[in-house]
């Protein structure tokens, strides 16, 4: 008998002691249901087997009544008692056979797997789903593995490429949590992401599980509504063809726009660089705050612009990471700066660390950086520089890491590599002097944050303009985690420092490193969109 299709979107695990003081499970239940739950399932730890029954049963039947399919955790005999649609088991329950072989043969059978072993055993047994995790820490259940992190899915998610198995995060997901987990948990070819959420405490701890419930099924609805749904780019711009003078012009005008609306850039950024960095803020026209304490991210989130963070002295890693995931949360783009990664176990660490608990939307670093962020040791480290001459293939490298982490990658060198994954973009300016100052790496990314400050400034006031005129079709925007084209907003940033870099050069004054910088920072302060257009020389590679 054909198995029936389950909607996977939003999936309710059920809790019963988690739910709220007077929160009767039944009533819960239902309202998560009334808020767009699609699937659910009864888990019972410790409940007796008449216990189990009985919630079952009624559970079903309130199921039924909204249309919903009712899975048992663990017990192929509740299961078959309440003809349930499914049973789901971990890796110490009845093994697959034996549940396939007690079951009836249009029942759905999902397993849970934390790793790509499991995974593929589960694809040899034929599971009709299975449930990845825990992908965040929780505390709903007592973890007896590590986390697997948003990041570690993707090569899950490869096991099941070209199989009908459907897959289902599960752990920590919540609606804080939900839309950067679904943009990373994606295959690097970008064919396949979650087909849902599995969510516990999120629905059933709240004293309004359908108010929960339905902020869950709305972003979750709109993240599977985007216009590229092979690529789950976590920002509208995936998939657009460009000419190079395209690029140019838009370049140039993001500039104009900049140094209109002033973006706030907030930094955290390391001790060298710090108030270099402001400077090259203010002188490119955007507004520099250089704020680390934890206790002030969430108020910086809310204001429009973009957030940088650079680990070159890292010392201030609590207010990265709260920083980083109210940024996400609000949609702010975030620029990654990785001095220094492949120096230390610590500092490769905390790079993991970052890039696990938020997206980021552009990652730029020099070649020996973005090496060992790709896992390759083509490219070595001295401290924070990078040693040799680069790649034999940079274009491959950065675009696979764009895909790998699904972020705009920026590798700057003699020559800049800029890669969304899909377009690689080579950009030839820049005087070598800018390699023999401090932290000239450091302020690209601090002027690329300003430009996707400003391209996220520009597509907010769009969608607002179109909403306002009655468009209809920008339901999908509330599944993205950032609005604008960062590829575009990266070459911008890029081209600023070394347009202005050859111009700083021109000078009389400037005789050499010392002169350099003032002159360096006058030459931002009078940069003009069409010192940009004229002067950039831009590549579309492929
Ligand atoms: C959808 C989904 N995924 C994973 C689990 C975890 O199942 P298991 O590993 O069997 O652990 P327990 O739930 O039995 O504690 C799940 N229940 N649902
Ligand atoms: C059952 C289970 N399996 C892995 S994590 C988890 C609990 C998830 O609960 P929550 O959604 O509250 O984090």
């Amino acid at each position: 008998m054909a198995k029936p299709s389950i909607d996977l979107s939003l999936y309710l695990v059920t809790g019963r002691e988690l739910l709220p003081p007077n929160k009767d499970y039944y009533e819960s239940l239902e309202e998560a249901l009334q808020g767009g739950v699609t699937v659910v399932q009864v888990r019972e730890k410790t409940a007796d087997t008449g216990e189990f029954l009985d919630i079952a049963s009624k559970t079903s039947s309130i199921c039924a009544k909204y249309g919903v399919p009712l899975i048992i955790n663990d017990r192929v005999d509740i299961a078959l008692a309440v003809n349930a649609a499914g049973v789901h088991i971990g890796q110490s329950d009845m093994p697959v056979s034996v549940t396939r072989r007690l079951l009836p043969s249009d029942c759905i059978i999902g397993k849970s797997v934390s790793d790509v072993e499991e995974a593929k055993v589960a694809l040899e047994e034929g599971v009709d789903y299975v449930g990845i995790g825990a992908i965040w820490a929780t505390t709903s259940k007592k973890l007896v593995r590590p986390v697997v992190g948003v990041r570690g899915v993707g090569e899950i998610l490869e096991v099941f490429l070209g199989s009908d198995i459907k897959t289902v995060g599960i752990g920590g997901l919540k609606s804080t949590t939900v839309l950067r987990t679904l943009h990373g948990a994606t295959t690097p070819c970008g064919t396949r992401t979650l087909d849902g959420v599995a969510v516990v405490s999120d629905i059933v701890a709240s004293p309004n599980p359908r108010g929960s419930a339905e902020l869950l099924s709305k972003l979750i609805r709109a993240f599977y509504s985007r216009p590229s749904p092979n690529f789950a780019f976590p920002f509208s711009a995936a998939h657009q063809s460009y000419t190079e003078d395209d690029i140019k012009s838009r370049a140039a005008g993001l500039l104009k726009t900049l140094k209109a609306i002033k973006p706030l850039v907030h930094q955290i950024t390391n001790t060298v660089v710090a108030t270099q960095s402001a400077n090259i803020t203010l002188a490119l026209g955007a507004s520099p705050i250089m704020a680390t304490a934890p206790q002030e991210m969430e108020d910086l989130s809310k204001i429009p612009g973009a957030l940088l963070v650079n680990i070159g002295t890292i010392a201030n890693k609590d207010g990265m990471l709260v920083a980083g995931r109210h940024a996400n949360l609000n949609r702010k783009p975030i620029v990654f700066d990785p001095v220094g990664v492949g120096a230390t176990s610590f500092r490769r660490a905390a790079a993991d660390e970052l890039l696990n608990s938020w997206q980021a939307t552009v990652i730029k670093g020099n070649a020996a950086e973005i090496g060992t962020l790709a896992k390759t040791a083509e490219v070595q480290s001295k401290g924070v520089d990078s040693v040799g001459s680069g790649f034999s293939d940079p274009v491959a490298i950065v675009k696979a890491l764009a895909r790998k982490e699904r972020c705009v990658v920026v590798m700057t060198g003699p020559q800049d590599y800029i890669s969304d994954g899909h377009t690689t973009i080579r950009l030839s300016n820049g005087d070598p002097m800018l390699a023999d100052i401090t932290g000239s790496g450091c302020i690209v990314g601090t002027v690329v944050a300003s430009f996707c400050g400003i391209s996220s400034i520009s597509a907010q006031k769009r969608l607002s303009a179109q909403r306002a005129a009655g468009q209809t079709d920008t339901d999908h925007k509330a599944g993205l985690l950032v609005d604008g084209n960062m590829l575009i907003a990266s070459v911008a940033g890029v081209l600023a420092i070394t347009v202005a870099s050859e111009l700083a050069v021109e000078r009389p004054e400037v005789r050499g490193t010392g002169t350099f910088l003032p002159a360096l920072i006058d030459a931002i302060y009078g940069l003009t969109p069409e010192d940009v257009a004229s002067r950039a020389k831009v590549e579309i590679i492929r």
